[in-house]
């Protein structure tokens, strides 16, 4: 596949896009006029940059309001277009990109059109450049892919072509099969762009939202599969107009860029939907298949590791064992592995350095561990090594948010011989403690709010969890949005928080205490009531729930009266689907804004949203500097 990318995509300077576009491995960069126009460099120069960054110029765009216009406005688009082919010979590109007009001058006719095109076909061959045109979703006359195609055709001209964009053909909704009766030749090059479906004008829609494969709603692939159908072979080029894009790390849009790309092609040929059998080196393993989070680590110093031990022994942990090499302690409970890494080196070391106390690390249990590394590398995922002792198992590992490790634990490792490997187990460890927590529900990983659409694609992609509708919770000090994922049977879940507003306790907890990272722990019980007895006879405190919230539930459940009331005097939050019922309790946050919480699900598929605001409140109460007294 080849791949391309416009220089509107990302963020930057000219220079710095260029550079993050050939570092995330794309062959071509499509150059956005106005980056060109920003830029102090000559045409010359520019493309000599984008050589010497090992690129093509796969387009040169847009240019505007061309076709079927009156004299002497005619003759003057004819000129500009003139100079236009000059650039284009400059910067070495032979593409260019015509969209449909928005001209109120413009005079419609299909014919007109033709024509027009036909003749800048002669002066594109005399300026030995090709010229594509676009049919813009909200263009005056041609606002339809089949209509670009039959001005196009009508045209018949070898210098002129159509250009598609996945973004103005599924917007409106038009059937791509129709891209199938296309002659490839006269498809100049492939914009793609995914998009969250919103009920926007197209306008507004397009060059605000659109985003990436894998991180929209619109069926992309579909259009993909139909472009492959004709036998096309050139770019793939994203064209994403993104405000978060705009405002992002231009490394990490690329090579987001690239990994959406090599998503959707690879589960186009895993459909047997792409004609051109394995044209990357070596295809993908299938999607990794999870059971769940096997392991949570955290990290901290030997100063704060007793009363983080002292915190899991009082929700049922008991100390499990002891690293045979490192200052590293496991506690378990059922099921359940948590380590308390206190080293004075290494990774959990820089990250507590870096962070504070915090979950530096992931172990996820993983049907085929080996397979699942191969394919995050093949999907551009950063691997993470380090020095192991002699005799200890070590796991494949990537990086993940705010760059922190995903430990992949083959399945049969989870439980066994991993612990029995590295750890001095502790003998009798005994389960006279526990209080009846079984698994990790969910983990809340907080980012920065232009990231969750990338954290999104990285889970999609590489772990084949779906994404749910995202949600919007008010927390006092502004919205946060967050992201669900999920694994097909539930048993992996993380939800991705981001807020715009900086005085959100999401944007507190990046800006102030540990920056992107794992916010919250959510603990399953299969007894919330028999846990919540036994944190309360350790002297676990809870987060206090405002009484209203209780006279409210009492007018929307018929929950039994002495149920109720437990739930009013320990702080347990309820919400009830489709599926069934569910329980959740909070602990009060550590120092650096972690917290534990944990939930028992009768059935229930959400995760509580409608409790969110309820709980973001309280904990803001608890964390006053979030709201400024003035
Ligand atoms: O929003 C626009 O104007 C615009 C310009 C050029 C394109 O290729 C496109 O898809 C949209
Ligand atoms: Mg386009």
């Amino acid at each position: 596949m080849k791949t391309s990318i416009a220089t509107v995509s990302i963020s930057g300077d000219l220079a710095e896009k260029l550079a993050a576009i050939a570092a995330a491995g794309f062959g071509a960069v499509e150059i956005f006029e106005n980056d060109f126009l920003a830029s102090d460099r000559s045409a010359r120069d520019v493309g000599r940059m984008v050589r010497d960054a090992g690129l093509e110029i796969s387009l040169f765009q847009p240019f505007r309001d061309f076709e079927g216009l009156p004299e002497p406005q005619r003759t003057r688009a004819f000129d500009r277009a003139k100079r236009k082919f000059e650039t284009m010979n400059e910067l070495g590109t032979d593409l260019i990109l015509i969209c449909s007009s928005l001209s109120p001058l413009a005079l419609g006719g299909i014919d007109r059109a033709a024509e027009d095109l036909a003749e800048l076909g002669e002066i594109a061959a005399a300026a030995n450049v090709r010229v594509g045109y676009e049919a813009l979703a909200w263009g005056r006359f041609v606002n339809d892919h089949r209509d670009a195609w039959e001005i196009v055709r009508r045209a018949d001209h070898p210098r002129i072509g159509l250009i598609l964009d996945s973004f103005h053909s599924l917007s409106r909704g038009i059937d791509s099969q129709s891209i199938r009766s296309i002659p490839r030749e006269k498809i100049f090059i492939v914009q793609i762009a995914d998009a969250p479906r919103l009920d926007l004008d197209l306008l507004s829609w397009s060059r605000h939202y659109r985003n990436m494969p894998g991180q929209g709603d619109l069926p992309v692939s579909d259009f993909m599969a139909a472009v492959e159908a004709t036998g096309y072979d050139g770019y793939y080029s994203l064209e994403i107009f993104n405000d978060q894009f705009r405002a992002g790390s231009p490394r990490q849009t690329a090579v987001d860029g690239r990994r959406s790309l090599i998503y959707v092609m690879d589960r186009l040929k895993a459909e047997g939907r792409a004609m051109k059998g394995p044209s990357e080196a070596t295809p993908l393993p299938p999607p990794a298949r999870t059971s769940g989070v096997s392991f949570v680590e955290f990290a901290t110093d030997a100063a704060s590791g007793p009363s983080l031990a002292t915190l899991l022994e009082a929700i049922g942990f008991h100390h499990a064992g002891r690293h045979r090499t490192k200052d590293v302690e496991l506690y378990a409970q059922g099921d359940l592995r948590v380590v308390i890494n206190t080293e004075t080196e290494g990774f959990a070391h820089s990250s507590y350095v870096v962070h504070g106390t915090n979950v530096c690390a992931l172990g996820l249990r993983m049907a085929d561990a080996d397979e699942a590394f191969a394919r995050s590398q093949g999907l551009l995922a950063s691997p993470f090594r380090q020095p192991v002792g002699p005799g200890e198992r070590e796991f494949a590992t990537i990086r993940g948010v705010g760059g922190s490790l995903l430990y992949l634990v083959p399945e049969e490792d989870a439980l066994g011989p991993q612990w029995a490997a590295d750890f001095e187990l502790t003998a009798n460890g005994g389960e006279s403690g526990s209080a009846g927590l079984v698994a990790v529900d969910h983990v809340a990983q907080t980012v920065r709010f232009e990231d969750i659409l990338s954290w999104t694609l990285f889970y999609r992609s590489i772990f084949d969890l779906t994404p749910l509708p995202p949600l919007e919770v008010p927390d006092p000090g502004g919205l946060v949005l967050s992201q669900v994922l999920e694994n097909e049977d539930a048993s992996l879940r993380i939800v991705l928080n981001g807020s715009q507003s900086t005085r959100t306790l999401s944007a507190r907890f990046v800006s102030q205490f540990v920056g992107p990272g794992v916010q919250h722990v959510a603990f399953r019980s299969l007894d919330i009531f028999a846990t919540v007895r036994t944190l309360a006879s350790n002297g676990v405190a809870l987060l206090p729930i405002p009484q209203n919230y209780y006279d409210d539930l009492d007018a929307r459940f018929d929950i039994a009266p002495e149920t109720l009331e437990i739930m009013r005097q320990t702080g347990i939050l309820y919400d009830r689907d489709e599926g069934g019922e569910y329980f959740q309790i909070y602990l009060k946050a550590l120092d650096g804004g972690f917290f534990i919480e944990i939930v028992e699900r009768r059935g229930y598929r959400g995760l509580g949203a409608a409790n969110a605001p309820i709980r973001l409140a309280t904990q803001t109460r608890q964390t006053p500097a979030g709201i400024p007294a003035h």
